[in-house]
């Protein structure tokens, strides 16, 4: 990362639903072609404030900032700049993935090549599928490639290696690199904290809404360790998954 530009900025941001505050004053910002994490037990709020900085959900109070425009008062352009993970309901089941990526470069007036697309994340072979007869990992890469067909400056990925086997996730890492690599940022949840130590440039610790640490996953480990803090065993030098992946390969399986 060579620049420390914030591209989105979000102060004090409140959500309330009815009688639950999910959201209780959140403050970041997310650096300009930076992979940033937000992480956090289920029901800590990173949803909603996705959902919030994305334009798809109303906020109850607080300023955020994308790429200059407000959400408030510029949602419209802030759609133009963000990709987004449709809900797998969104996809056509008539629909082969050339003609999914077809349709969607329609709606969003984008003049790019489909296959293109699809070879940016490695289902040029799996053109002429329904996008039900995929894999877990190949779903998710193609959910990946919906998100970039404007182009965009940032894009939001919800979970996107929940469900995959290591295979698969490792790949879709490789995948998200590629992407921040070649200038888009990219805003990921995830429960995974491995992910997110081989994944993210930043994270922010979501809990109850709030915000309670946020660095490189390198500065949160050392302020541990300084602190004190050792694990009880030895580590080991390899782990159960080091096993299955040296069994099994590295390479694109399904
Ligand atoms: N549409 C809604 N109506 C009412 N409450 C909601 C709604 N969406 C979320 N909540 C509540 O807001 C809180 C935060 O939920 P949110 O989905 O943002 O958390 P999360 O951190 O993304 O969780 P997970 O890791 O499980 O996806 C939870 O208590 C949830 O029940």
């Amino acid at each position: 990362m060579d620049t420390k530009k914030p591209i989105i900025t979000v102060k004090n941001l409140v959500k309330k639903y009815d009688d639950i505050i999910a959201v209780q004053g959140l403050s970041f910002d997310v650096y300009e072609n930076e992979i940033f994490g937000l992480l956090g037990p289920n029901g800590a709020g990173k949803t909603t404030t996705l959902e919030i900085i994305e334009t798809l959900r109303e906020k109850t109070s607080g300023e955020i900032i994308v790429d200059g425009y407000s959400v408030d008062k510029q949602a419209h352009q802030i759609k133009q700049i963000i990709g987004v993970q449709l809900q797998a309901a969104g996809y056509y089941p008539n629909l082969n993935l050339i003609e999914l990526i077809e349709l969607f470069a329609g709606l969003y007036g984008a003049n790019i090549k489909p296959m293109e697309m699809l070879a940016k994340v490695n289902l040029q072979d799996k053109a002429k599928s329904k996008y039900k007869a995929l894999s877990g990992g190949q779903k998710q890469r193609f959910s990946i490639a919906t998100t970039l067909i404007n182009e965009p400056k940032i894009i939001f990925l919800d979970e996107p290696t929940t469900g995959l086997d290591p295979q698969a996730r490792r790949n879709l890492w490789d995948l998200i690199i590629q992407i921040r690599n070649n200038g888009t940022t990219v805003v990921i949840t995830t429960h995974y904290m491995d992910e997110a130590e081989q994944l993210c440039d930043r994270v922010a610790f979501v809990e109850r809404g709030q915000i309670i640490a946020l660095d490189t996953p390198d500065n949160l480990i050392d302020k541990l360790v300084n602190s004190g803090f050792e694990r009880k065993k030895e580590v080991k030098k390899a782990n159960l998954e080091d096993v299955f992946i040296n069994l099994t390969g590295k390479e694109w399986r399904e």
